[in-house]
């Protein structure tokens, strides 16, 4: 179950609240998230007591982002170890909670890893959901991590590709603090940009239909001070033929073995104008999202959302993800069917690079991400 408390909507604040964390209230510990469906409107918080809470909260993308479906989901397997639910069935219903992104496999099978290994070691149930719990505080603190790291390493992917500073960076959808245990991937880059004196603006693509540039990243972007100006998917275009963009900077969701990149629906087509325009097309994500099991874009599975998504319009406060309809007002006729993607996938000949937090990877092959993996301490999902 999940209870949510409101918090003002003070957006004067230089940080947001944390997208997630664990708390150990007297009545027994309960994963507490940000409700990122309510922003920028509204801060509300769910508390979440069991798994079947947090798979609805991960469908309903109340907590989304790939990395931070990776520490959420270890979280989620905790959770039930620590409060005596059956621990298999949550695993198995986190790791189903949504297809894309591979971060959330990662994060539930690490839990449940640590937890099975006591357990099946002949350990009590109180020290596994100890090892489930430690598993899940590990991923978050090394899902920080990297995203400092990555910050870094991206500054410098641009500097040496942009000598001077002044980068015009667009991005795509949401990749901050909301979808990571730091300040995020792609969104890190530029806030330490930023911070660098080398943003000139950063362009935010609203991202249709689900509006995470348009209520989440201009929410972040707002509060680090930075340039930023809001545009629809379908202007980048004419950005791009302006002149106005030095480089893409994204996420991703799944990078196959071969380079192929998941991401949301959107980013293909920035991709191929990049690739027109002669612009660097970056995508920023942890070796967690480097799934080496996935041999290529096609292997793939991109999630289908429902339609009432695209048919319906709403305003942050009224939910509009969800599997029913979400009660928004209807810019279509009833009726209407929608094709509603919630990702596409680039091919890695249109990708400048990857930058993760053990560095750059440029061109993107199957041999160097292969070697990064090797050099990673990822536990690659078989
Ligand atoms: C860098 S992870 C953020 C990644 O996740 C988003 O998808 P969703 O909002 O559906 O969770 C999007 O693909 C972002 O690039």
């Amino acid at each position: 179950m999940a209870d949510q408390y409101a918090h003002s909507g003070d957006n004067k604040r230089p940080t947001g609240m944390p997208a997630l964390r664990w708390e150990e209230p007297p009545e027994g510990p309960v994963l507490v998230l940000l409700d990122q469906t309510r922003l920028p409107a509204e801060e509300v918080e769910l508390v979440c007591t069991d798994a079947p809470a947090l798979v609805e909260a991960i469908r309903s993308l109340a907590v989304r982002g790939a990395p931070l479906l990776g520490v959420a989901g270890a979280y989620g397997v905790a959770l039930a170890a620590v409060r005596g639910y059956d621990v298999d069935d949550a695993a198995a219903a986190l790791e189903s909670a949504r297809p894309t992104a591979v971060n959330l496999a990662v994060g539930v099978r690490r839990a449940h890893s640590a937890y099975r290994a006591v357990v099946d070691g002949g350990g009590d149930p109180r020290q596994a959901a100890g090892a489930a719990l430690a598993a899940a505080r590990q991923l978050h603190q090394e899902d920080a991590e990297a995203s400092a790291r990555m910050a870094v390493h991206g500054l410098a992917l641009l500097d040496e590709l942009m000598p001077g500073g002044g980068h015009r960076i667009l991005t795509h959808c949401n990749t901050g603090s909301l979808v990571s245990g730091g300040e995020g991937t792609a969104f890190a880059v530029a806030l330490a940009a930023h911070r660098a004196g080398r943003l000139r603006r950063l362009w935010v693509d609203e991202t249709r239909p689900l509006l995470q540039g348009a209520r989440l990243t201009a929410y972040e972007a707002a509060r680090s001070g930075m340039a930023y100006t809001l545009l629809t998917d379908n202007a980048a275009g004419s950005l791009f033929a302006a002149g106005e963009v030095d480089a893409v900077l994204v996420g991703a969701d799944r990078i196959a073995a071969d380079g192929s990149v998941a991401n949301k629906v959107g980013s293909y087509p920035l991709a191929v104008l990049a690739r027109y325009h002669h612009v660097p097309f970056i995508v920023v994500a942890p070796v967690t999202t480097v799934d080496p099991s996935t041999p290529d874009g096609a292997s793939i599975e991109v999630e289908q959302r429902p339609g009432h998504e695209v048919t319906e319009i709403t305003a942050p406060q009224v939910p509009v993800a969800g599997a029913e309809a979400g009660g928004g007002i209807p810019v279509a006729p009833l009726g209407t069917t929608a094709y509603n993607p919630a990702f596409d996938v680039t091919p890695p000949e249109l990708v400048t690079a990857v930058v993760t937090e053990e560095g750059v990877v440029s061109p993107v092959t199957t041999e160097a991400l292969a070697a990064l993996c090797a050099r990673s301490r990822q536990v690659t999902i078989s």
